[in-house]
């Protein structure tokens, strides 16, 4: 047996790691040590293509990189992090409050078209152990179906589509469904419907036979990880990894990335203690808020404040388009600070639904006033 340095560099991360292996014969290797080196000096740099067939550094790489990301993405593993009670948390100047800048945003939207774009799991709902379970309160419904009785509203979520109208169950509401890749529009009869049929598209439709396959791969691939559990979202699979004894982060990620790695047709992107397996397809919910406006005729009028509230890594694709739009903003829902393309915050879904019962009290107030004018 021999030992050996290697650097490999992972061409989908891009990054360098150094890693140090036991090769004992022409076809077995053993990562003993690994470790991100952005400075290769002493070190002989490899690819994939000159190891023994069979041997996947890079993948030994990724999956490293992957439980760093796990663990870095879990509060636990966060070094004492600002909490946003605190007033000197670092982004607040930056990304004040929702509640607090509300008339300021009031303000800003007057003239305006208002669309509502909300996240479910983390904004509508709060984040609980078990995720058939994660149900939005009577008071939180009555107030999404009081702001999309005045402004169009849109559900944007990870979830299959189904699953979450299952939750929140009302009629008069877009619902984007697989982080976008599965959209429908409310049906006829609704003050929101267009055209002739209810507006429905499926941005991934021919990886349905594929997700089928994966989600059922990863069932069996997890089934002795105590903790794991795999939800099909019809476009994309979920692996939870929430309940799983941190020392098996690892391997649910190994057993993750044997999947992936057979089907370069998908990518994997990170949630709230979640892995998910998506089709490797330029669509995110970024678009799904693009071609919601598209559906509504208001994408290209100036006079449109789209707000979008979520509290996910998936959501900031949506942050950033409204950003790049120029119009409407981003609240992240969030007590930690982190970068975000948001232009505000609110702590968690009770400041959300605080959020969303001043925007119906004020519309209901200026409505009153204009009828007023009108009377007089
Ligand atoms: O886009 P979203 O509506 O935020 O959906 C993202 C994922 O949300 C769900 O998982 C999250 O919430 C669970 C219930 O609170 C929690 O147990 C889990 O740890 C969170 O990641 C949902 O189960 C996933 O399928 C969604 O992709």
């Amino acid at each position: 047996m021999t030992k050996q340095n290697v650097a490999v560099s992972d061409p989908k991360s891009g990054l360098n790691m150094a890693i140090t292996m036991a090769v004992s014969d022409a076809s077995i290797v053993t990562i003993m040590a690994q470790k991100p080196a952005p400075d290769l000096g002493s070190f002989i740099t490899i690819s994939q293509k000159m190891l023994p067939k069979g041997v996947d550094v890079n993948g030994a790489a990724r999956i490293r990189a992957w439980v760093n990301s796990m663990r870095a993405s879990s509060p636990t593993h966060i070094n004492s992090p600002p909490s946003l009670s605190d007033d000197n948390a670092s982004w607040v100047p930056n990304h004040p409050s929702a509640l607090d800048m509300f008339d300021q945003i009031i303000n800003a939207s007057r003239g305006k078209q208002i669309v509502m774009f909300l996240d479910y799991d983390g904004t509508l709902s709060p984040i609980v152990e078990d995720p058939d379970r994660a149900f939005m309160s009577d008071a939180m419904r009555s107030a999404v179906r009081k702001v999309a009785s005045y402004f169009p509203t849109a559900i944007v979520s990870g979830r299959c589509r189904d699953k979450v109208y299952d939750f929140v169950r009302l009629a008069d509401l877009y619902y984007a469904g697989s982080h976008g890749m599965d959209i429908q529009g409310p049906p006829k009869g609704s003050k929101y419907f267009k055209g002739s049929q209810a507006i429905h598209f499926q941005a991934a439709g021919q990886f349905l036979p594929l997700i089928s396959e994966v989600y059922k791969a990863l069932l069996e691939k997890t089934k002795s990880i105590l903790g794991a559990k795999v939800e099909n979202n019809k476009f994309c699979v979920s692996v939870h990894f929430r309940c799983v004894d941190e020392k098996k982060w690892s391997e649910l990620a190994h057993e993750v990335r044997s999947v992936l790695k057979d089907n370069p047709e998908l990518r994997l992107t990170q949630g709230r203690k979640v892995l998910e397996i998506r089709p490797a397809i330029e669509w995110d919910k970024g678009k799904a808020l693009v071609f919601l406006l598209q559906s509504l005729g208001l994408a290209n009028r100036s006079d449109v404040f789209p707000v979008y509230i979520g509290d996910d890594q998936t959501d900031e694709d949506a942050f950033k388009v409204l950003r790049e739009r120029g119009q409407g903003f981003g609240i992240l829902v969030s007590k930690i600070p982190r970068q975000t393309n948001a232009s505000y915050y609110l702590r968690e879904p009770s400041e959300v639904m605080d959020f969303l019962q001043r925007l119906v009290k004020w519309n209901k107030r200026h409505l009153d006033f204009l009828r007023q004018l009108d009377d007089g």
